[in-house]
């Protein structure tokens, strides 16, 4: 039967965890008041799968860590070329199989500190397909045991080398599409109008506006 759904108690405020000061940041900026939150500087275990899988299994561990009702989030670079294999010879499999693997570890953290902005440019040389896009999937647990409930949100755009500010990964080679500056060159509240993460979290802004949550205590505990 259609209509408001059953109130649904949570024992507190849902905790945003996160090892990342930058997406925390974004994560205030884009939420505001809209949904009420705290957070936890945690730095979850970087796990290696598909990133809907590390996303929830992030949310997983951190809703036994809390104890309650938590919020996390994965975030991934995904260039276009090095998914649309072109298959030659012999060796394509034991390309694709590289590729795999180059794809995984392009989206821990330790990877583009290796790497640097030059580096990511450098994987594409070989292409001429430039085209990547950002993904940002939120998993929201409603408590230890809880399945995690996903939110994705993608923007496509072209890796370009480096311009603007480099305080955030890779932000300065990520131009996203119809837009002539890179994530790192614009206002940040432009960057959070379009970008994977504000797309995700206006997902998330949905549900909590029509999910019935109720919060125990004010959450200060
Ligand atoms: O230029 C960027 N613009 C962004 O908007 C953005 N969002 C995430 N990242 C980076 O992508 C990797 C993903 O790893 P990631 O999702 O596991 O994040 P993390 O380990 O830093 O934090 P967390 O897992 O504790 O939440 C990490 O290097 C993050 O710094 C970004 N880089
Ligand atoms: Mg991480």
């Amino acid at each position: 039967m259609a209509g408001t759904p059953a109130v649904r108690m949570l024992p507190k405020a849902v905790t945003f965890v996160t090892g990342n000061a930058k997406k925390l940041e974004e994560v205030r900026a884009i939420l505001g008041t809209s949904v009420p939150f705290q957070s936890l500087k945690l730095d979850p275990p970087e796990l290696q799968g598909e990133p809907e899988d590390i996303s929830k299994e992030k949310a997983r561990m951190a809703a036994s860590k809390v104890n309650g009702p938590v919020l996390v989030e994965d975030t991934c670079l995904c260039f276009n070329a090095l998914k649309g294999l072109p298959v030659f010879n012999g060796f394509a499999n034991l390309f694709v199989l590289c590729l795999e693997i180059l794809h995984i570890w392009m989206n821990r953290k330790w990877f583009l500190e290796k790497i640097g902005h030059e580096g990511l440019n450098n994987l594409l040389k070989a292409y001429e397909d430039k085209s990547a896009y950002a993904m940002c999937i939120f998993s929201l647990a409603l408590g230890p045991g809880e399945e995690p409930i996903t939110f994705v949100g993608k923007t496509p755009g072209i890796i370009v080398p480096a311009r603007g500010p480099s305080d955030f990964g890779w932000d300065p080679v990520f131009q996203p599409d119809g837009f002539e500056q890179t994530y790192a060159e614009m206002p940040k509240s432009v960057k959070n109008q379009i970008s994977h993460r504000g797309r995700a979290l206006a997902l998330v802004k949905e549900h909590f506006a029509s999910a019935n949550y109720t919060i125990q205590n004010d959450g200060s505990a």
